[in-house]
């Protein structure tokens, strides 16, 4: 089956045909930089990361875009907050973002343009606007001529006069119509500006994503994504711009994945709703905030809680768990005949890649895909100790293939199981020290058939969440 994706644009699943066999060209609005990022940010970026891979493992060759936005009101207020240079802030925010994305194991962009070093080409698609009747100069602002642009809000599927009578408009006395949105601004005394036709000023949001995108992939993109909150009018104002410069398609399909929500509202900074990546990873794993994000499809909203990122935890531990006890058995070299268990196992994991690709060309849909894994794991943990060294050897290459496909699951097994243990430990009440002291004193007491002092030293630690599992090999423990 080919890849079918969710169109904005027509409302419906496509088959995806890139306008170049083969090559694909992906633009995604990157975020303004003035504060450290939220989880709602992280969830646009690791969406596009994981189409990014998916298309890559399907052979094509994408050249993807993300930006930086790097000039904007919200840089220039927090800038004569802090009584510095805006480009400090900006400087600073590039900086961790980049840091956050890596530690979620983002793969980087073809292209990370700024807004700031596209003035040229910026300034370049206003004056075509102008010299095509499409904008105009009022002072030292430019606008864009909504009216003038005949697939106006095609995206959102609004309606101009609609609009105009729902809401309450500013009216403006520099705009010749309520709607048209400003493609440079005239720099107030003191702010930051570039020189230009129209005076000192700085570019509007929307134009740089249109300059940029053009710059790195020609007039018409294969893929343009961003957060369903920036089908307007950030989106809307893209393709007036685009198309009314080019005359062409500017892209074949928009893609727009879900908010992050908290009880329900969009977590955002202006509503004040929102956790930072880093608060996030203060408590949880890189790779577990990673595989929440990806565990339900990228449309759909996702609630953010503690339980939630809890349950995402539980699920990716079962997952390593079962991937460690592979490889413990691989290790130990002891091989073991076909049973029955193991004849299940083999036909999962005969289907395993077949029903992957099928839920991912299916728009993307990850939350399928990972009930694929972990109905996979189900069969490994009931077949583990008696299936044969090579169908486990095969069983863990497949889980490889969806893991780097994912950039979830890829951890060396029992690495990730330290990391958790280490993360647990670390808010223990215990230190590790007394836990393996007292975990030799229960042995000399079970030595000397002192049942009662094992018992306690048992039950004081499981007060304290820790879990004691005697095996073979003696005893080991766990956190709650
Ligand atoms: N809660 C959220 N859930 C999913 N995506 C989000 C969320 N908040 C922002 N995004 C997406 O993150 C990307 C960067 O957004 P941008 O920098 O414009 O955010 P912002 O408007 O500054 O943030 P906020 O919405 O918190 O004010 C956009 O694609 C946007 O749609
Ligand atoms: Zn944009």
């Amino acid at each position: 089956m080919a890849l079918r994706v969710y169109n904005t644009l027509t409302g419906s699943k496509e088959e995806f045909v890139p306008i170049n066999p083969g090559k694909v060209g992906m633009y995604v609005c990157g975020v303004t930089v003035y504060d450290h990022c939220h989880i709602g940010h992280a969830r646009a970026n690791v969406v596009f990361d994981m189409i990014y891979r998916y298309l890559q493992a399907k052979g094509l060759d994408v050249t993807y875009v993300r930006n930086y936005t790097d000039i904007d009101d919200k840089i220039i207020n927090r800038a004569n907050r802090d009584g510095v240079p805006y480009n400090e802030i900006s400087e600073r925010f590039i900086e961790e973002f980049d840091k956050d994305m890596a530690r979620l194991m983002l793969q980087l962009p073809t292209f990370q343009p700024k807004a700031t070093e596209h003035i040229p080409e910026i300034i370049a698609l206003v004056q075509r606007l102008i010299d095509k009747g499409y904008a105009y100069a009022s002072g030292s602002d430019v606008f864009f001529r909504v009216d003038r642009f005949e697939g106006y809000l095609k995206l959102s599927k609004r309606n101009l006069e609609d609009m105009q009578a729902g809401a309450r408009i500013e009216v403006d006395e520099k705009k010749e119509h309520p709607m048209d949105f400003a493609l440079w601004k005239g720099a107030k005394p003191g702010e930051p500006y570039w020189e230009s036709p129209w005076g000192h000023g700085r570019p509007g949001w929307h134009i740089e994503c249109s300059a940029m995108s053009t710059k790195f992939l020609g007039d018409t993109l294969d893929i343009h994504g961003g957060g369903k909150d920036l089908i307007f009018p950030h989106h809307e104002n893209e393709i007036a711009q685009s198309e009314a410069a080019s005359g062409k398609p500017f892209v074949k399909y928009w893609l727009h994945n879900g908010f992050v929500n908290i009880n329900s509202e969009k977590m955002s900074k202006s509503l004040g709703n929102f956790f930072t990546i880093k608060d996030v990873l203060e408590r949880y794993d890189a790779e577990v905030l990673r595989f929440f994000l990806l565990s339900a499809h990228y449309r759909s909203p996702i609630d953010f809680s503690d339980q939630n990122l809890k349950e995402a935890e539980l699920g990716l531990e079962r997952i390593y768990k079962a991937l460690a006890g592979i490889d413990e058995r691989l290790a130990a070299g002891t091989d073991h005949a076909a049973t029955e268990e193991s004849a299940e196992l083999e036909e999962k994991c005969g289907s395993i890649g077949a029903r992957f690709t099928e839920a991912m060309d299916d728009d993307f849909n990850t939350a399928m895909a990972l009930g694929h894994v972990f109905d996979l794991v189900r069969s490994i943990n009931r077949a583990l100790p008696v299936s044969p060294l090579e169908l486990l050897a095969r069983v863990k290459r497949e889980v490889a293939n969806i893991a780097t496909t994912l950039g979830v699951c890829d951890s060396v097994p029992v690495e990730f199981m330290q990391r958790m243990k280490d993360r647990k430990t670390s808010d223990m009440e215990i230190p590790v020290e007394e836990i393996e002291a007292l975990i030799a004193e229960r042995a000399e007491a079970r030595k000397a058939k002192d049942f009662k002092r094992s018992d306690e030293i048992r039950d004081l630690l499981l007060a304290k969440n820790i879990v004691l599992l005697d095996g073979k090999e003696g005893t080991t423990w766990s956190v709650k």
